[in-house]
């Protein structure tokens, strides 16, 4: 899964597809035709930045953001496209417009979206996320994290299941970051294979994260090694789906992992 963010200040693209005050389309669109080029099966298109400290942004501020380029990938690539966002009235628009998934860092928490979601129809993203991106750094807790978010996404597939939402069409996302520390992302890492019980696919996001900053003390820029590293690791223990900004070096290194897997299986 490719990162596509179309937010000013996302801490990743540093707004590098704005012109201006305006997300440049044909800038973006050539991002998302890189990205397909270079292996991504999915485009995750967002309009709304959610890093820690983040402020938040206005629903028609976030549609007028990613459904213009919803429309142009799905005009002109053959990708599936995850619209990332929480607001029912943009899970609704991108849907007609052409996405082929919803993935809500809320997982469908706010007033509105399970029905949202389960008119699309499409199937859905589910992550946690402790708190809201504005605060949810600031002091994270938990008894234990990995069974706290466990229990959280399978009460939100017993919700999705209650509105309609068949259990074929869900993913879970442990949400590496959203309202954890360094050491509750590794238990979730580590116990990955605990959440896979539930039996739907894992979306794993480590790309970039601050973990790695806080770790290693590298600068956004310098953050694609411990990418690639916690990709793998993520792959390793059942994650289907890596979101990640850097599609062709992982792909490299998926490839390996999985000439190795077939070596070890003849
Ligand atoms: N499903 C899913 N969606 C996401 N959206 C972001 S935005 C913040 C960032 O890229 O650092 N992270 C994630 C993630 O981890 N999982």
């Amino acid at each position: 899964m490719g990162i596509i963010n179309t937010t000013p200040d996302s801490f990743s693209d540093g707004g590098t597809l704005y012109r201006g005050e305006r997300l440049d389309l044909d800038r973006a669109l050539a991002r998302a035709r890189q990205l397909c080029e270079q292996g991504a099966s999915i485009l995750d298109v967002g309009g709304e930045s959610t890093r820690p400290g983040a402020a938040p942004v206005s629903a028609q501020q976030e549609q007028d953001r990613v459904l213009p380029l919803v429309e142009r990938i799905a005009a002109e690539l053959d990708v599936i496209i995850s619209v990332d966002t929480s607001s029912p009235a943009l899970m609704r628009a991108a849907a007609a417009a052409g996405a082929g998934l919803i993935n809500d860092v809320r997982a469908l928490g706010v007033d509105g979206a399970l029905a949202a979601a389960a008119a699309s129809g499409l199937p859905v993203c589910l992550m946690h996320m402790q708190g809201q991106p504005g605060t949810m750094q600031q002091a994270p807790v938990y008894q234990d994290v990995v069974t706290e978010v466990r229990d959280y996404l399978a009460s939100r597939v017993a919700a999705c299941e209650a509105a309609g939402i068949a259990r074929g069409k869900l993913l879970l996302d442990p949400g590496f970051g959203f309202g954890k520390t360094v050491a509750h992302n590794f238990q979730l890492l580590q116990r990955l294979p605990e959440l896979a019980q539930e039996g739907l696919p894992l979306l794993a996001g480590l790309s970039r994260k601050s973990m790695i900053g806080k770790l290693l003390g590298r600068d956004v820029e310098q953050r694609l090694p411990a990418s690639l590293a916690l990709a793998l690791l993520a792959a390793q223990r059942g994650a289907a789906i890596i979101r990640v900004h850097d599609v062709l070096e992982t792909m490299d290194v998926l490839a390996m992992w999985t000439a190795m897997t077939e070596w070890e299986q003849q």
